[in-house]
């Protein structure tokens, strides 16, 4: 059993504490994803729970076992690392074979395990090359085929795909997803990237500052983020926020007057909330529409961005801070300047309060 539970973990690099008491607790074989804006001790955890770095205060365990005091080869681990981190005077065959060797295990015994890993990740014809003949893709693979070999209970992965280009991370991604339900192992996956985290993980954890934000799975963050933070977070192009005080509060929702002479109405759970609160309203990108007639803002177009698929225009509204962007339909012309009216549906919209803090949303998965 390979649960991984963190109880209080601290660490502190002298003066400076970096994670202030983190308590997690993942289950066997599931695939978790820390996101997190940089500098907020993502990688930290991770070589912590490696043992890289030691723990300043708190308790690890692996499947039950008190992991604190025990070294990285002890812990049934194995991590792979943006950087491929392979020995470059050796072959394929030899960097994936590195770790059992260093565990004693005779040529003989290794040399099938290593064959077999290379086939799964395609390198079996590979073996002789050395890592500078190698592509990004084909180096990273050699990466996580030195971790699987060594059948570790729990893999770690730091930013594992963000040095390949665009079309190699996806078909990596899809192989990662492949391997972890073909391994069964649990997998910790740190990653900048909102299209690994939605698509990959079990469970994604919001990390702020040293601290957990919200944890749970890729549609709860979506659709159910409990405070600005994770809303704005999560999605690309973010959420867009809009500043105004509330006006009346119904059965039908909470109708809420922007900035700027705008009226809208969303459907929360007001428990909390009175008349003259000033909030923030939220709406998506994707559920703002020029053919809805609720919910009506409008803006001054100032940028519209081409991405083949679809578009995202950006435009001026007096009650957001910076640019609203709405996803458009690939090849709607908006001429820039032009003032564009948009409608969203009342069960699409997010409220929060002064706090940052979010009501509850009455219909979170409306379409
Ligand atoms: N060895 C160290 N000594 C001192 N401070 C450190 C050390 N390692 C990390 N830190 C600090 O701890 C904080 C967290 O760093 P960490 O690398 O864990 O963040 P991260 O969330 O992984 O960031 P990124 O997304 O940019 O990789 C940072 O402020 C960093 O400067």
């Amino acid at each position: 059993m390979a649960t991984v539970s963190l109880k209080n973990i601290k660490k502190r690099f002298g003066d400076v504490t970096t994670l202030h008491g983190i308590d997690l607790e993942i289950n066997d074989g599931e695939f978790v994803v820390f996101v997190g804006p940089s500098g907020c001790g993502k990688t930290t955890l991770l070589r912590t729970i490696s043992g890289l770095e030691d723990i300043s205060e708190g308790e690890l365990q692996i499947g039950g076992v008190r992991m604190n005091e025990l070294p990285p080869v002890k812990r049934g681990i194995a991590m792979v690392f943006q950087s491929y981190a392979l020995y470059p005077h050796m072959s394929v065959f030899e960097n994936m074979a590195f770790g059992l060797r260093l565990a004693g295990m005779s040529k003989k015994d290794y040399t099938p395990i290593v064959q077999q890993v290379a086939k799964v990740l395609q390198l079996d014809h590979l073996l002789e090359r050395k890592p500078k003949e190698l592509s990004g893709g084909q180096r990273q693979r050699v990466a996580i085929g030195r971790a699987i070999v060594q059948k570790p209970e729990v893999f770690l992965f730091d930013e594992p795909l963000s040095n390949l280009d665009a079309s190699l991370r996806v078909q990596m991604r899809i192989e990662i997803a492949r391997l972890h339900r073909e391994l069964g192992a649990t997998m910790i996956y740190v990653t900048h990237d909102q299209v690994e985290a939605m698509t990959l993980a079990d469970r994604i954890v919001v990390f702020r500052a040293g601290q957990l934000e919200q944890v749970g799975t890729p549609t709860e963050l979506y659709h159910e983020p409990i405070n600005l933070f994770v809303a704005g977070f999560l999605g690309s192009p973010g959420m867009n926020f809009l500043s105004g005080t509330i006006s009346s509060i119904g059965a039908d929702g909470v109708q809420v007057a922007l900035t700027g002479n705008q009226n809208v109405t969303v459907l929360v759970d007001a428990a909390g909330a009175k008349v003259g609160d000033a909030v923030t309203v939220g709406v998506r990108p994707e559920h703002l529409h020029v053919d809805l007639t609720s919910n009506v803002l409008t803006g001054n177009a100032v940028v519209l961005e081409r991405l083949g698929d679809s578009s995202v225009l950006y435009l001026d509204n007096a009650a957001a801070k910076v640019p609203m962007s709405v996803r458009m339909p690939a090849l709607r012309h908006v001429d820039i300047g032009q003032r564009v009216p948009l409608g969203f549906k009342p069960a699409h919209g997010y409220l929060f309060n002064a706090d940052g803090k979010a009501f509850r949303r009455l219909d979170p998965l409306a379409e």
